[in-house]
């Protein structure tokens, strides 16, 4: 089945990028020497649609919070009442993604998608306004959403990113929060990539030996399960491994570049989710940039197989968005670079 977005999904501005190209050679360096920073300032230039654009003016962070009912098998070093916790740290601004959205004015969106709690009274309504479900079913023997609950969860993603480009954000954000969803994304990347669950599965907040085993006999079995029912169709897949996070991270991907409205990735949850994105709607990772590689070892071939290139690889595990925002002032500092930079003719008369 092909995603409601996987027709019309626009390319990148090419003259813009190009323009944006010729500005770079003729900027007072040499040839080339601004390295990535000058690649990230042509994409910028691309997926903005103007050869010289502005550095982010208005950024969102979009979290997307859920439980997996997978955490009953033991793959997290910690227990599942973390992500309500983690959650209420987001809206008081203490977790560390909201300290370093603070920092460089980013605005923060909190969702619950598939929490298993019940929030006081006096919550914020909008965290619970996109909810799909409580959990997920165990991977390993179930699958995590209904189809049903995977559309809700898509189009819950996407309602997400149509808010963001309504009101105007320019570059979107996406992080993660939910105890266990180390899992889903290993799994995740192994049935789209084929890849080997005993390589490409991995610490998450820091299982070891006997855990880190059971984790790795998990994400097998979750694979060969859904590989067997779903075969390798990108919706499917994600409503049987990955979940209603997962889901609404791939639908918030996808609408973006549909919306012609930049994307700056996170860790190994989110590239998971953007992975099965770029399968269904083939065309949106050139919407796309990676913030940085996470320690995680499912992450990297899932960055290799969109073709990206990780801005940074300082060697976070954390997800929660907290590698996009790292990588932030980098995007900033490439665009403001173009803008601002002397030509070299101006520089060097004659
Ligand atoms: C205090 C705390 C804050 C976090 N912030 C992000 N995560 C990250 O770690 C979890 C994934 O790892 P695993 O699959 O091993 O459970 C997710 O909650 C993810 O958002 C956190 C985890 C904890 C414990
Ligand atoms: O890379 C990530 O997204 C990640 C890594 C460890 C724990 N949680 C998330």
């Amino acid at each position: 089945m092909r995603a409601p977005d996987a027709t019309d999904v626009p390319a990148p501005d090419a003259a813009a990028a190009a323009a944006a190209r010729e500005r770079l050679a003729s900027l007072a360096t040499p040839p080339g020497a601004l390295g990535r920073l000058g690649e990230l300032a042509v994409w910028w230039a691309g997926v903005r649609g103007v050869p010289v654009p502005p550095a982010p003016r208005r950024v969102d962070l979009h979290v997307v919070a859920g439980d997996h009912g997978v955490v009953a098998r033991g793959v997290s070093a910690f227990p599942a009442a973390v992500t309500p916790l983690m959650v209420r740290a987001f809206l008081d601004g203490g977790a560390a993604a909201t300290v370093l959205a603070r920092q460089l004015g980013v605005h923060v969106h909190t969702h619950d998608l598939a929490v298993d709690t019940d929030w006081p009274p006096g919550t914020d309504p909008a965290l619970t306004a996109h909810k799909v479900r409580r959990g997920s079913g165990s991977i390993d023997t179930d699958d995590a959403l209904t189809p049903e609950e995977t559309d809700a969860a898509l189009a819950a993603g996407a309602a997400l990113a149509d808010a963001s480009v309504d009101a105007g954000a320019d570059l979107l954000l996406v992080g993660d929060m939910g105890i266990g969803n180390t899992t889903p994304a290993a799994a995740l990347v192994c049935a789209l990539l084929d890849g080997d669950p005993a390589v490409l599965t991995g610490r998450g907040t820091g299982v070891d030996g006997d855990a880190l085993a059971r984790k790795r006999e998990v994400v097998t079995a979750a694979v060969t399960r859904a590989r067997d029912a779903h075969g390798d169709d990108p919706r499917r897949l994600l409503g049987g491994l990955g979940g209603a996070d997962l889901a609404a991270m791939a639908g918030l991907c996808a609408r973006a570049a549909r919306r012609r409205t930049p994307v700056l990735l996170d860790g190994v949850v989110v590239t998971a989710a953007a992975l099965a994105a770029e399968r269904a709607a083939p065309g949106s990772a050139a919407w796309w940039a990676a913030g940085h590689r996470s320690a995680e070892p499912a992450h990297s071939p899932a960055l290799v197989a969109l073709g990206l290139d990780p801005l940074l690889d300082l060697g976070m595990r954390l997800g929660e968005g907290s590698g996009a925002l790292a990588a932030l002032p980098l995007l900033s500092s490439a665009a403001t670079l173009l803008a601002e930079t002397a030509l070299l003719a101006d520089v060097l008369p004659g």
